[in-house]
């Protein structure tokens, strides 16, 4: 069963037509990695999804649920959706574990100590125990990064949206939180990445989707995509990237 299903998704900004007709498909436990150039529309993507822009045409399924419909209550489809997006966006004024556990406090209800238990066990299991009581300001970016990935699974959501995680961090840090992901993907979780880190799209994906002039224009394996491209706009941007 489809997780996420879009159909002719269309978003414009003024006359910047970004996605044009965008369909695409998540199952249950699957991995999907965006790839693609600087202005594809990869974050424009994610941000319809969770109803950060509203998309000008087509619609968008979650788990079956119209998404789209304007009279659906956005606060409770972003309560199904766990999003990490670039910049760590973590409360600084905030200690580690009440940045993970608000959402699941204010927004789902779950009682305090419940919160709290869950959320310091996977601290711990990702590395982060030490750094419970810790103000954001005192960690890593990959740290941050990690507890913000944290605090997107916390509450077990449908969908994980992963944008562009890795890029504002040092090269050194970008392991780590890699590792993370990977960690999820082998429990599970079914996730839709947009990335520039290409050996780990590689590595990690059930399936790429190639994003060109505003639409996928070759779905894969990482197999196919890498190693026996079809579309020609597919192989300049393979080799582009990989000879920068
Ligand atoms: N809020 C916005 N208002 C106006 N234009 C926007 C907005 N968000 C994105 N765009 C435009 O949409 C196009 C696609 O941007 P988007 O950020 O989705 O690309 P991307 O593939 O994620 O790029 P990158 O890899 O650099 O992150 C760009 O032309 C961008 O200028």
């Amino acid at each position: 069963m489809s997780v996420l299903e879009l159909h002719g998704v269309h978003k414009l900004f003024g006359d910047n037509h970004v996605l044009k007709g965008v369909d695409l498909e998540v199952d249950e436990h699957e991995v999907v990695v965006v790839i693609g150039a600087s202005g594809s529309g990869k974050s424009t993507l994610m941000r319809t999804i969770n109803l950060i822009e509203r998309v000008d045409d087509g619609r968008i399924l979650l788990s079956g649920d119209d998404i789209t419909d304007p009279a659906v209550d956005v606060d409770k489809v972003r309560a199904r959706i766990g999003v990490v997006f670039q910049h760590f966006n973590l409360f600084p004024h905030m200690r580690v574990i009440d940045n993970v556990t608000l959402a699941a406090r204010k927004v789902h209800g779950t009682p305090a100590d419940v919160a709290r238990d869950r959320a310091v066990g996977l601290l711990e299991k990702f590395g982060l125990g030490e750094k419970v009581e810790d103000y954001p300001d005192r960690l890593s970016g990959g740290q941050q990064q990690r507890v913000a990935i944290v605090r997107a699974i916390l509450t077990d959501p449908e969908l994980l949206l992963l944008d562009e995680i890795t890029s504002a961090l040092d090269p050194m840090l970008v392991g780590e939180v890699l590792d993370l992901v990977r960690d999820l993907k082998a429990q599970g979780s079914t996730m839709l990445m947009a990335t520039h880190e290409m050996s780990f799209a590689r590595s990690v994906a059930d399936r790429i989707v190639f994003m060109h002039g505003g639409r996928p224009l070759e779905v894969g394996t990482p197999e196919q995509i890498f190693e026996d491209p079809q579309q020609p706009e597919t192989r300049e941007f393979l080799a582009r990237i990989t000879h920068r």
